[in-house]
C-alpha cells in the first residue's frame, strides 16, 4: 500500500528543528534548499491530515552561551539566542507558503506588525483548522533552550507526539558523532535518558516530557521521507516514553 494511502498515527505533533540543521551546507545562516526539503515533508503530513506545530531553533544565527564565552552578558546573549528563532520561523514560514501550506508564526517575546504574540487559544484554532503554527522566541525566559520550548509548547497544544529533529538517527549509548562504536537504542524510557545522562536533549527538556507523560521521538531528519514514515507509525529514530 502507497505510504500516503495510510492513517497517520498522531493526529497532532509539535516538530522541534534545530537552528543548526537549517544551515545544511553553509558554514553560517540558512541554506534555502533545506526549507525548501523541509515545507515539501511538512506539505506531506498536511495532506493526510496531520496538525502541525514546530518550534525552530536559532543555533545557526546565536547562542547565549557561545556569546557569554566570548564576554557578553548572558541574558543579553539568550535574548539575541531568542530573536534569532524568529529569524528563523520567518524563512520557514516563507518556504511553507511559497508551498501553498498556510502558516501562522507565533512569538513568546512580543513583536508588534511582525509576529503574532504567543496565544494558546488562538494556536490551538490554527492547529484545528489546518495551519501549521511555528512557535517562535523559545519560552520567551533565558536560560532555557528551545529544546524546552518545544516540550512545553507540545504539551501546552496537548501534541500526540514531540518530534526531534536531528543530525544524528536517534538516542545512542553515548554521542555517535564522538564515538562511532556508540548503539543506538530503538526506545527508552525518560528515566533511563535521564539515569544514563544521554545528552541528546537537556535535562530541563527531558523532565518536563516525563512529568506530562509526553512521548518524544529523536529522528534524522536528513532521512528523506522519514518523518511521513514516522507519523505513520514506521520505527523511524528512537522513542523514549514512561516505562512499561
Ligand atoms: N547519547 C546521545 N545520543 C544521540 N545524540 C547525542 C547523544 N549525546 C550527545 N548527542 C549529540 O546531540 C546532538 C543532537 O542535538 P541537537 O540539538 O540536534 O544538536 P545541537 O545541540 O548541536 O543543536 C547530536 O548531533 C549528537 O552529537
Ligand atoms: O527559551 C529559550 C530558548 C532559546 N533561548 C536562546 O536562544 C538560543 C538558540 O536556541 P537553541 O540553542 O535551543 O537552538 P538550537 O540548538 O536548537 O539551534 C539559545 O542558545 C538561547 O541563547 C533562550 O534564551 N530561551
Amino acid at each position: 500500500m502507497p505510504a500516503t494511502d495510510r492513517q497517520p498515527k498522531y493526529k497532532r505533533i509539535l516538530l522541534k528543528l534545530s537552528g543548526e540543521a537549517l544551515m545544511g551546507g553553509e558554514e553560517f545562516g540558512i541554506d534555502p534548499r533545506v526549507l525548501d526539503r523541509m515545507a515539501l515533508e511538512i506539505g506531506q503530513l498536511i495532506g493526510i491530515g496531520v496538525q502541525v506545530g514546530m518550534v525552530i531553533g536559532g543555533g545557526n544565527l546565536f547562542r547565549g552561551a557561545a556569546l557569554s564565552a566570548a564576554g557578553m552578558d548572558r541574558v543579553t546573549g539568550d535574548h539575541m539566542g531568542m530573536l534569532a528563532t524568529v529569524m528563523n520561523a520567518l524563512a520557514m514560514r516563507d518556504a511553507l507558503e511559497r508551498s501553498n501550506i498556510a502558516t501562522r508564526v507565533m512569538s513568546a517575546i512580543p513583536m508588534s506588525g511582525v509576529v503574532d504574540h504567543y496565544d494558546r487559544r488562538a494556536a490551538l484554532r490554527f492547529l484545528t483548522s489546518g495551519d501549521v503554527v511555528i512557535f517562535s522566541a523559545g519560552t520567551g525566559n533565558p536560560f532555557f533552550t528551545t529544546d524546552s520550548a518545544a516540550c512545553l509548547r507540545g504539551i501546552e497544544v496537548d501534541a500526540d507526539l514531540v518530534i526531534k529533529a536531528t543530525k544524528v538517527d536517534g538516542v545512542y549509548d553515548s554521542d555517535p558523532v564522538k564515538n562511532p562504536s556508540a548503539v543506538k537504542y530503538d526506545s527508552l524510557s525518560y528515566d533511563e535518558v535521564l539515569d544514563r545522562k544521554l545528552g541528546v536533549m537537556d535535562l530541563t527538556a527531558i523532565c518536563l516530557v516525563r512529568d506530562h507523560q509526553m512521548p518524544l521521538r529523536v529522528f534524522n531528519m536528513n532521512k528523506p521521507g522519514a518523518l511521513l514514515n514516522l507519523v505513520l507509525g514506521g520505527n523511524e529514530g528512537t522513542l523514549v516514553r514512561g516505562s512499561e
